[in-house]
């Protein structure tokens, strides 16, 4: 939905969101609400690039990039798309957003002084790449390429329970500190030539301040760099990763949510007509985004994106929370002693895509029919579908088919797939992907939290009516979607709106303050039909198939 030459009145605050596969704009109004939406889908807008769902994998065994020219054309595109829809930028007040959690852009020495000399006649990208990168393609999450750094960082740190304990997570290979170890040995050439490192999250308000922005606090946390309490560096971690100089690589300390960077560059104010006054805000990682825009005490939200991602928000405690080697804990970007517990998984949209594509044609259509044409349980049979190599369990990689036992005593019988019928694999992926989150939820809860009385789906899949019906069968839990897919977009729109808002009041007042009384933007859409015996009673037998997979994939 977009206006024509009619943008509404009052403040308005712009919103994007750089993920896997596109970059979204959400222009949102004081209340939150959306005034219009506009994306760029990279692999069918941008077919120079030549990437699959956003990525090029290889030549590296396990690597996976973006182009960051891809990323700065996306930008271009976005604002020529908002302005032939006739929207009037002077409008926006402020601009956050969030960007793909642990991808990392490297500027070269060059970068500072062309981001503040754009010639408003002229592209961005043609202005700044390639001359503004050290490196041009961005190793990004899906990358796995980095499992030698991870067990060095470990090591040299005291075990993966002590990284998780210093950093809230066990080093992961997507996590930035190991993909900058691994530059730092494979290519030192180029790390010499790296005069700044950013996150996607901190590269996009960069382009629009016209300086290198700071990292913020929230993706900070999946960095395995910082100290996740106290939100600061970790000279130690810094050591090991970068050597001396990846402080001054990293920059200040990270930024908090809410906090103002500064005002939007003038090539933003020439070329696309943006107010002057209009303030640019720390942008998040994609999954803090979403719980900014969703979260509501008590809820769960689960993003059905490239990545299928759960998100608990757990308010700032007297006691820190538990941090595990299993499940990750962030940094909250807007509410200080607050974190979010986060589950990520690798084969999220992606996995559903491709059994879909394999098993039923391109058809979401169909594929929704197969999934309502076949029992819950699937008849005792459990699919575990893992195409790219999975955080959850870690590193396990192929599908796996099994006949669960009638007795519990008894293991699961490992089955061939040619002995699936193909109108299974729609319901099968679902049940065991949901399994999965359901298998975990409580250990990552902290003590004594009340139960979870509702499930916001948001991301691509949540626009999917069987599969909201499907979550709210094996979760328990009413379902609920918001008035747009895009929250992590929205969420950044809101942290935009933050900064504005503390700014009015001379930098005072909290996040929850100004959200209180607002009216909530989501609406029920499932609620779990009989008593939801059949999915409490498959979890184990879904634990049990998961061992399995992990011993096969171990052997
Ligand atoms: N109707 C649908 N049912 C299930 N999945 C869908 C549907 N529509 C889109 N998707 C999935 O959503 C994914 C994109 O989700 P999105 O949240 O935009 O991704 P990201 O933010 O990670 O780039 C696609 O990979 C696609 O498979
Ligand atoms: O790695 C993670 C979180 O740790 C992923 O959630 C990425 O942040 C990618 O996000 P999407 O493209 O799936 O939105």
């Amino acid at each position: 939905m977009s206006f024509g030459d009619v943008t509404p009145a009052g403040p308005l605050f712009l919103g994007l969101d750089l993920s896997t596969q596109s970059l979204k704009g959400i222009l949102i109004a004081e209340d939150s609400s959306v005034v219009t939406e506009h994306s760029v889908q990279f692999d069918k807008d941008l077919p120079r690039f030549g990437t699959t769902n956003g990525a090029i994998s290889g030549p590296a065994e396990g690597e996976v990039t973006s182009p960051v020219e891809m990323w700065l054309e996306a930008i271009d595109l976005l604002m020529e798309r908002m302005k032939a829809a006739g929207i009037d930028l002077s409008g926006v007040c402020a601009i956050s957003g969030s960007g793909q959690q642990h991808g990392s852009v490297f500027w070269s020495k060059d970068a500072e002084s062309l981001l503040s000399s754009m010639d408003p006649s002229q592209s961005m990208t043609s202005q700044l790449s390639p001359k503004a990168f050290s490196i041009q393609r961005s190793p990004i999450w899906q990358d796995s390429s980095t499992t030698k750094e991870c067990r060095e960082l470990e090591e040299a740190i005291g075990g993966p329970q002590a990284l998780a304990d210093l950093t809230g997570s066990r080093a992961y290979e997507r996590f930035t500190g190991n993909q900058i170890l691994r530059i730092r040995r494979l290519f030192p050439e180029a790390y010499a030539a790296t005069s700044r490192i950013s996150l996607v999250s901190s590269f996009i308000p960069s382009v629009f301040l016209g300086a290198i922005a700071p990292i913020e606090v929230s993706d900070a946390s999946g960095m395995n760099l910082m100290d996740v309490l106290t939100c600061k560096w970790d000279d130690k971690l810094l050591e090991i990763c970068g050597g001396p100089e990846l402080r001054v690589k990293l920059g200040p300390e990270p930024a908090p949510g809410g906090s103002i960077l500064g005002k939007i560059g003038g090539w933003w104010v020439k070329r696309w007509g943006f107010n002057p006054e209009c303030i640019i805000a720390p942008f998040t990682g994609d999954n803090p985004a979403t719980v900014v825009a969703l979260s509501t005490p008590g809820d769960a939200i689960l993003s059905l994106g490239t990545s299928t991602t759960l998100l608990l928000s757990i308010p700032p405690s007297d006691t820190p929370p538990a941090r595990f080697t299993t499940s990750h804990l962030l940094s909250h970007p807007t509410t200080p002693g607050a974190q979010i517990a986060m589950l990520c998984y690798k084969n999220g949209a992606l996995a559903r895509e491709q059994v879909r594509d394999q098993y039923v044609g391109k058809d979401w259509g169909k594929y929704n029919e197969c999934v309502e044409s076949t029992q819950p349980g699937s008849g005792g049979i459990m699919g575990l579908y893992f195409p790219l190599p999975e955080i959850i369990p870690p590193g396990v990689q192929g599908d796996f088919f099994f006949r669960l036992p009638t007795s519990p005593s008894s293991p699961p019988s490992p089955l061939s797939p040619s002995s699936i019928p193909k109108e299974l694999h729609p319901r099968l992926i679902l049940e065991s992907q949901f399994l999965s989150i359901k298998s975990r939820i409580s250990a990552i809860l902290p003590p004594h939290s009340p139960p979870l009385h509702r499930l916001v789906l948001t991301g691509g899949g949540s626009a999917n009516q069987t599969i909201r019906q499907l979550a709210a069968e094996v979760f328990g839990m009413n379902v609920y979607v918001p008035e747009s897919k895009e929250a992590a977009a929205i969420g950044g729109g809101v942290l935009g709106r933050f900064a504005w808002w503390r700014r009015e009041r001379q930098g005072e007042g909290t996040f929850e303050e100004m959200v209180a009384g607002m009216v909530e933007g989501v609406r029920k859409v499932a609620e779990p039909k009989g008593d939801g015996s059949v999915y409490e009673g498959l979890v184990e037998g879904y634990r049990k198939c998961e061992e399995m997979v992990v011993r096969a994939c171990d052997a």
